[in-house]
C-alpha cells in the first residue's frame, strides 16, 4: 500500500484497550493514521518501510492465532492477490502488552513495532537477488507498515510450525532418522525431512 494519508483522530483509550480476541484487535477497521504535526520520532513509526511489499489492509484475512514470539503475536491468514488466494503468517504486535497503564503500553508497542520494523529489514534484505534468496529460507509476502494499529509482517505460512518444535517433535518420536533423506538437485545435495 502506498497511499498518503490524511489527518485522522488518534483516540488513545482505544489504542490501549486489552483485547482477548486476536482477530478482533487486528485489521478490525480501527484504523490510526499519520497526524500531519506528530514529532519527527512519531512520523518514523508510520513511514512505509518497503513501497514493493506494502500491502492493502482489505486484502488481508484472518483466520486464526497460531503463536507468539517475544515482540509479537502470529497468526495465520489468506492474503488476495489478484490470481489467487495465499495463505501467510502475520506477525504482529502483541495483542496484551501486560502494561501497568496507557502510556507504558504505548511504550511496549512502540518497542514491539521496532522490532519488527527490524525484522522485516533483515527479511527484505534475504529476500533480495543480491544475496540471491533461497527456497529454505522463509519468503517474505506482505507488510503493512504505515497504519499504526495494524501493523504486521506477512510470510509464507510454514503448515508444520516452527522448525525448532517439529524437529524436536521427530525426535522424541524416534522418526527423526528414518525420514532425513539427500536428494540430489542438479549437482548440489539438499537433506530433506
Ligand atoms: N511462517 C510461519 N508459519 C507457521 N507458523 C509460524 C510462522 N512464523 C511463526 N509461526 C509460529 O509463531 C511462533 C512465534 O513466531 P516466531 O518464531 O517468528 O517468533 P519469535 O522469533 O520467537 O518472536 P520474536 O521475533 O517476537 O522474538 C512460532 O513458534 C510458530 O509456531
Amino acid at each position: 500500500m502506498n497511499e498518503e494519508y490524511g489527518e485522522s483522530s488518534t483516540n488513545d483509550e482505544e489504542e490501549d484497550e486489552e483485547h482477548t480476541n486476536p482477530n478482533e484487535n487486528i485489521f478490525n477497521g480501527n484504523q490510526e493514521y499519520l497526524i500531519c504535526d506528530a514529532a519527527v520520532q512519531d512520523k518514523l513509526d508510520y513511514e512505509t518501510i518497503s513501497k514493493k511489499y506494502e500491502i492493502k489492509p482489505e486484502n488481508l484475512k484472518i483466520i486464526q492465532a497460531i503463536g507468539e514470539g517475544y515482540y509479537s503475536d502470529v497468526h495465520m491468514g489468506m492474503l488476495s492477490s489478484p490470481t489467487a488466494e495465499i495463505p501467510v503468517a502475520v506477525k504482529t504486535t502483541k495483542t496484551k502488552t501486560g502494561a501497568m497503564n496507557a502510556e507504558e503500553s504505548e511504550d511496549i508497542r512502540k518497542r514491539q513495532r521496532q522490532a519488527l520494523r527490524e525484522e522485516l529489514g533483515i527479511f527484505e534484505h534475504l529476500q533480495s537477488s543480491s544475496v540471491g534468496g533461497h527456497e529454505n529460507v522463509l519468503k517474505l509476502l506482505g507488510a503493512m507498515t504505515t497504519i499504526r494499529t495494524e501493523f504486521c509482517l506477512l510470510t509464507e505460512y510454514c503448515e508444520c510450525g516452527s522448525m525448532d518444535r517439529f524437529l524436536q517433535a521427530k525426535w522424541k518420536n524416534g522418526h527423526f532418522v528414518d525420514e532425513l533423506v539427500i536428494e540430489a538437485n542438479g549437482n548440489e545435495q539438499v537433506w530433506k525431512v
